[in-house]
């Protein structure tokens, strides 16, 4: 598999003669690994064994720290699951990448009653000596700037809305702060639970009592945040779960039922199961974060939002927050965070919101309709070997696009929302542990996924808004890491044309001649239309706020500074100064 460093930069493909390769020949193509079979007659029968998965197990019933009664507040060590949290290397953490500096170099714009002091070390926030261990563990040396604001503006427990780029921490940036915050008074917080290890009865008398709730658009984004909620709550009592349509209830009940202190769900799942009674309760809830808020919205989610918010048993003392996190910012999303927010909250914008960074390099290619499937094929020949997602507009598109590329022997596997949950969770473990490196997905499977070296997005189809294509080349080039985007243009994309050339030049990419056409007279701008633009009548907006329309700040083209040479100072490890910010619970 290529490395970061190794990946070349990319040539646009000649539209060749290449023979695709006839079924049968062999698994292999090129230096690509084997392509794995899918026999789905096997495999609905036994799905484990398809593909070679290891295992039929949910994700949601994935290992956690179980925490017991005689542990108290820092419970030990057990390495085993440590390797497994933390070490697995089909699952493990990205990792920062060579341009972690630029990452860093963003600056942040606070509009609100308040202006929490940045941090500029874990270690000075005044965490959990848990939570620092667990940092730590996870390999994070500094944070990322949306982590230097909001870890403490969440300890100091302010409602916000928090934007910046993709692949930039927004998850940790919450889970942090908040599990910090609750470690040490889980015990007297959180609801009681059978012992570890008991039989779990459906039904019995307990009921999952929850003290943070976050809610995703998709079931793989939430079972991603699930996935960093136990590592960041190894050794505390805090037991994370998650709950999602698609996958068996039984599992999620059993799971529910032995104690959950963090959910993460998706919103008709959860709503299943507040409705039913005696599962599920939000009356406990001290932290609501609302994820990727902009494509909930865009989903139809609304009023599933509303009545978990508004219209449920949840929490609605003055000790609740509730946060909203995306990567795009739209007036939608704005006009919800007015009702669901305090007055008194804060916007934390990291860059300009909507913008993208240098460290992917973006190609526009040409390409006809006719023409587009070869061009694909010549495409993957002619780049190395490397984690891949190919984003199709419909779910037709993918299942054809897989079959081809399957036939032609690359190693390729596909996700769509047609697809049942085991196959969907199945193809992201193929995909993670670079059984099939080749991803060919719909943009919906693909919100949010943080995948570890994946070097190249193909747009086979153009996205049809410019949010869209931000979000989608997001999946490469995460944490400071590099990576390549190429996408198909041709007239009957023209409508994304001007937003996609004000994307290119911002982002110091080459524009293509076909698009020059579109390139904009004078400074750059960014309208309202986009992602960006103040709404006047929107007051959580407070203090500071700035109505123009925003010009591109000449981020990210500095020297690369020096911010690796900065370390933060050994942690204070065992130390009982952490910060709970003095909420009295
Ligand atoms: N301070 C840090 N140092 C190193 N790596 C980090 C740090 N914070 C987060 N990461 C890693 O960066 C990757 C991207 O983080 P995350 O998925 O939270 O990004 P995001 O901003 O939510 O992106 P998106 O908008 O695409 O969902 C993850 O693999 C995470 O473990």
């Amino acid at each position: 598999m290529t490395t970061d460093t190794e990946f070349p930069p990319a040539v646009a493909p000649e539209i060749s003669d290449q023979t695709v390769p006839t079924e049968n020949e062999s698994d292999t193509f090129g230096e690509w690994v084997p392509r794995q079979k899918f026999d789905y007659a096997t495999y609905l029968a036994k799905p484990e064994a398809a593909r070679g998965q290891p295992s039929g197990n949910w994700l949601a019933s994935g290992e956690r720290y179980e925490w017991k009664e005689e542990y108290g507040d820092v419970a030990p060590r057990d390495e085993r699951l440590e390797r497994e949290l933390f070490g697995h290397p089909d699952d493990e953490p990205i990792g920062k990448g060579l341009d972690f500096s630029k990452v860093l170099q963003l600056t942040a714009d606070i509009i609100g009653p308040h202006q929490p002091k940045a941090i500029e070390t874990f270690e000075e926030a005044g965490l959990h000596p848990v939570m620092i261990e667990n940092i730590k563990f996870m390999g994070y040396t500094t944070p990322t700037p949306i982590q230097k604001m909001c870890i403490p503006t969440i300890l100091k427990g302010y409602d916000m809305i928090s934007v910046a780029q993709t692949g930039s921490g927004k998850t940790a940036a919450f889970l942090i702060p908040i599990l910090s915050k609750l470690m040490g008074k889980a015990k007297k917080l959180a609801a009681p639970r059978p012992p570890p290890g008991s039989q779990i009865v459906l039904g019995s008398h307990y009921c999952a009592e929850p003290l943070v709730l976050v809610v995703a658009p998709t079931r793989e984004l939430s079972t991603q945040i699930f996935d960093e909620s136990r590592r960041f709550c190894y050794r505390s009592m805090l037991r994370p779960c998650v709950v999602y349509g698609g996958a068996d209830t039984y599992t999620q009940r059993i799971e529910l039922a032995k104690g959950c202190d963090v959910l993460i769900a998706t919103p008709g799942r959860l709503l299943d199961f507040m409705e039913r009674g005696r599962i599920l309760s939000l009356r406990r809830v001290k932290f609501i974060v609302i994820d990727e808020a902009d494509e909930m919205l865009d989903m139809g989610f609304e009023p599933q939002l509303r009545r978990i918010i508004e219209d449920s048993d949840v929490n609605q003392d003055d000790d609740r927050v509730c946060m909203m996190f995306s990567a795009t910012f739209p007036k939608s999303v704005r006009k919800l965070a007015k009702e669901f927010l305090a007055d008194e909250n804060l916007i934390i914008k990291i860059g300009r919101i909507g913008s993208t960074h240098s460290n992917i390099k973006q190609h526009v290619i040409y390409t006809d309709e006719a023409n587009k499937q070869t061009a694909l094929f010549d495409l993957l020949c002619s780049s190395p070997p490397s984690r891949t997602i190919i984003f199709a507009g419909n779910k037709r598109t993918v299942d054809r696009l897989d079959d081809f590329l399957y036939n032609a022997r690359l190693p390729t596997t596909s996700i769509h929302g047609d697809r049942t949950q085991r196959e969907r969770e199945d193809a992201l473990i193929s995909f993670r542990s670079g059984k099939c490196p080749i991803l060919i997905a719909t943009a919906v499977a693909a919100r949010g996924l943080d995948v570890k070296n994946v070097m190249h997005i193909i747009n086979y189809d153009m996205p049809n808004n410019i949010d869209e294509y931000i979000h989608r080349i997001g999946r490469t080039a995460r944490i400071g890491n590099h990576g390549l985007a190429t996408t198909f243009y041709n007239e009957g994309n023209s409508e994304i044309a001007e937003d996609l050339v004000k994307i290119l030049i911002e982002s110091n990419q080459d524009v293509p001649d076909f698009l020059e056409q579109y390139r904009p007279e004078g400074e750059l701008k960014f309208e309202e239309s986009e992602s960006e633009g103040e709404d006047n009548d929107n007051p959580v907006q407070g203090d500071g706020g700035n109505a123009d329309d925003w010009v591109a700040p000449a981020q990210e083209n500095g020297s690369g500074g020096d911010s690796w040479g900065v370390e933060a100072p050994p942690a204070a490890a065992g130390g009982d100064n952490w910060n709970d910010g003095g909420a009295g619970w």
